[in-house]
Formats: structure tokens, C-alpha cells, sequence
């Protein structure tokens, strides 16, 4: 149990099947800032005081009734993975690729079903995330609401009674609150809409990212949504507008998809049939390559041209082909030859246990 089996398999809690909007929505993701009163941030802080925040952190979630609450979240520190475990823990989004660099200096505490993670010293003390299959913004922001206020009871927060709970950041100021859903846009992608669309979001005040969040490229036609401003909003205002966003967005993907069936049937269908092909018959593919298939499948499988694989299936797969998997499946070393062969394997053999 524990960290080992979660570096271990690469299916998550958030894969959750039958999810609301799952045909579109991947997942949603709560996450509130927090520091800790009495300390610098964490990028001024030293080993031995990045020891201490961790540490402290550590016995506020053995707290009895915090327990209660949310569960058991077990910390693991950084130093203790190796570099490969650590990048899987990126591959699955339970933490962000911050928590990577000076990693000695952090930790971070997982629950078992992998829907709750708390990062310690990335660019703030605490980063509490929690991580649910489909449209499920509310019930996230309930339970890291809950968790929370479960460790305030113990934890000295840093607040200003002017700007909120501080941050190292100030757009992170105010709530600490980033609310973010992941959504599979090929519609819009193929109508050649996605960039209009895109711009438009922004100049509403919120962010288009990558599949790893700030700074990542999209791939395989995942976008991540998210507010942009924490000060001013209040919590509920914040998750209400992004709900909102999303509600429009899913009408413009299945108006885009529906055009496609109506306008490109045969094109469509060609497109996801070779992409099928591929992904059941090729020995060699690079992740870039598995990551456009798999998403072609995907919208296959939610236009009902494919049958039989669950999008669950597809999101897990996603994980299991990226590079960090691949490295610990093989034990060692790979070169790009290798790991392009085993990747097609893997994708074989997932894909025809059906
Ligand atoms: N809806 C989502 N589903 C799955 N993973 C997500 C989702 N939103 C964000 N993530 C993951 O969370 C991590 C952090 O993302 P991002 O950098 O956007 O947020 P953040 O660290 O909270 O923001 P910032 O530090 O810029 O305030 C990334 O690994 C990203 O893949």
C-alpha cells in the first residue's frame, strides 16, 4: 500500500468511470495555497527549515479528528522516491512539476485512492489538491474545504485581514484558490475552432494550460481551465464562473462534434478507424504519436464508432505510455527505440485484454 503502490499502477482515484460531462471532462481539480505564519516562503527556505514546515504538516493531518474527516494522508518526502518514481507522480497528476526541483526540500502526503494530495514546499508551504474524475468542481472544493479547516485547527496560517491567506505569489493571494477542469477538445480542434475559443476564455480572466499544468504544451488535445485571479472572488464565485465557462465549452465541443458527424462522417470515421488501427497493431510509436491516437479513440469511443473500451481505460492508458511508466515497467535503462517498442506493446496488450 502506499506510495510504492501508487508508482507502481497507473490507474488513479480521478479515473473514476461514469463521471457527470465525462465524455468531455476528464477531471476537476481543487487546489488551495496556505503558508505557514513564522516562516519564509519555501523558495528562501533552508533544508533544516523545510524540514520543519513538512514535519509540522505531518503531525497537524495525524490529528484524530482531521483523520475522521479526510482520511488517512501518508508524507512522503521527495528524497525518498527516486527521479523516476517522482516524474510518475507528475504523470499521474498528483503533483506539479515544481515539487521536482530542489526536491530535498519536499514532501508530499497522499490519501490512498489518490484523490487527495498535498504538496509541502512547492511555491507555497501547503498545496492542497484534490482530484476527482469528470465535472465535479464542487464536491472537490468540498472536501479541500474540509481538510482545510481540519488543518487550520492545528496549523498557524499566514493571513492578512486586507489580502487574505498570503502567498509567494500575489495572484495566488486572497483564497489560495485555483479550480481547474481537464477537457478533451478534439471538436473544436478538428472544426479548427480551438484557437478563437481559447482567446476568448482569456480575456474572461481565466488561463488555458497544458497537460502539466503552467508551462506544458497541450497534448493530445487536453486543455486545462482555470481561474486566473484568487483576490477579490470569493471561493464559491470562483468555482460558480468556471462552471459556467466549462457549461459553454462542452456546447461548443458537441456542436463541433455533431458538425463533424454530419458534415465529415466518412473523414471522421477514417481518422479514428486508422488511429484504432495503429494503436492495436504498430510495434513502434513515440509518446507523441500514442498521445494523438489515443485521443482520435477516445472521441471514437464517445461517438460511439468504437465499442467495448471504457474512456477510463484511455485516460490510464495515457499514463501508462509516458516515459516515467515506461522506465519503471523496464527496470532500467531504455533507449528511444526501446521505449517506442515497448509503449506499442503495452498499448497492444491493454487494448486487446478488452
Ligand atoms: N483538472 C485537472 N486534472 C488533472 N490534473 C490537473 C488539472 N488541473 C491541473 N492539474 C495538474 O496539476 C498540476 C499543477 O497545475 P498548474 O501549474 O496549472 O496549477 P498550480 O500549480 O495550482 O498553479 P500555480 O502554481 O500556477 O498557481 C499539474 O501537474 C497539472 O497537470
Amino acid at each position: 500500500m502506499g506510495i510504492k503502490k501508487t508508482v507502481n499502477s497507473a490507474r488513479s482515484g480521478w479515473m473514476g468511470a461514469g463521471a457527470p460531462e465525462g465524455d468531455i471532462v476528464v477531471s476537476s481539480r481543487i487546489r488551495i495555497a496556505r503558508n505557514l505564519h513564522g516562516y519564509s516562503f519555501p523558495h528562501l527556505l533552508d533544508r533544516e527549515k523545510a524540514e520543519q514546515v513538512i514535519h509540522a504538516v505531518q503531525l497537524a493531518l495525524e490529528n484524530g479528528e482531521l483523520v475522521k474527516q479526510a482520511g488517512i494522508l501518508e508524507m512522503n518526502r521527495m528524497a525518498e522516491l527516486s527521479p523516476v518514481e517522482r516524474q510518475i507522480l507528475v504523470e499521474k497528476h498528483l503533483i506539479s512539476p515544481n515539487l521536482l526541483e530542489e526536491h530535498e526540500k519536499k514532501a508530499v502526503a497522499l490519501r490512498d485512492d489518490e484523490l487527495v494530495s498535498i504538496m509541502v514546499n512547492e511555491e507555497d508551504h501547503l498545496r492542497i489538491q484534490c482530484l476527482l474524475p469528470g465535472l465535479q468542481l464542487e464536491k472537490a472544493w468540498e472536501m479541500a474545504d474540509k481538510i482545510d479547516d481540519g488543518l487550520e485547527k492545528t496549523l498557524d496560517y499566514a493571513f492578512s485581514s486586507k489580502y487574505g491567506y498570503l502567498t509567494a505569489c500575489p495572484t495566488n493571494a486572497g483564497t489560495g484558490l485555483r479550480a481547474s477542469v481537464m477537457l478533451h477538445l478534439p471538436g473544436l480542434v478538428l472544426v479548427d475552432q480551438i484557437r478563437g475559443v481559447l482567446a476568448s476564455i482569456s480575456k474572461l480572466g481565466f488561463t488555458v494550460r497544458g497537460l502539466y499544468g503552467e508551462g506544458t504544451e497541450a497534448l493530445g488535445n487536453l486543455f486545462q481551465l482555470s481561474n486566473q485571479v484568487t483576490l477579490g472572488h470569493s471561493e464559491e464565485e470562483i468555482i460558480s464562473s468556471l462552471n459556467s465557462i466549462t457549461g459553454q465549452l462542452l456546447a461548443r465541443e458537441r456542436e463541433a462534434r455533431k458538425a463533424l458527424l454530419q458534415q465529415r462522417r466518412e473523414q471522421l470515421a477514417d481518422r479514428v478507424g486508422r488511429s484504432y488501427g495503429t494503436l492495436m497493431h504498430a510495434h513502434m510509436m513515440s509518446s507523441e504519436e500514442a498521445m494523438r491516437r489515443i485521443s482520435d479513440v477516445r472521441l471514437g469511443v464517445d461517438l460511439q464508432m468504437i465499442t467495448g473500451i471504457a474512456p477510463e481505460q484511455l485516460t490510464e492508458l495515457m499514463v501508462m505510455t509516458r516515459p516515467a511508466y515506461l522506465l519503471k515497467q523496464a527496470q532500467g535503462d531504455l533507449s528511444p527505440a526501446q521505449r517506442d517498442n515497448m509503449r506499442a506493446n503495452i498499448i497492444r496488450s491493454k487494448l486487446n485484454q478488452r
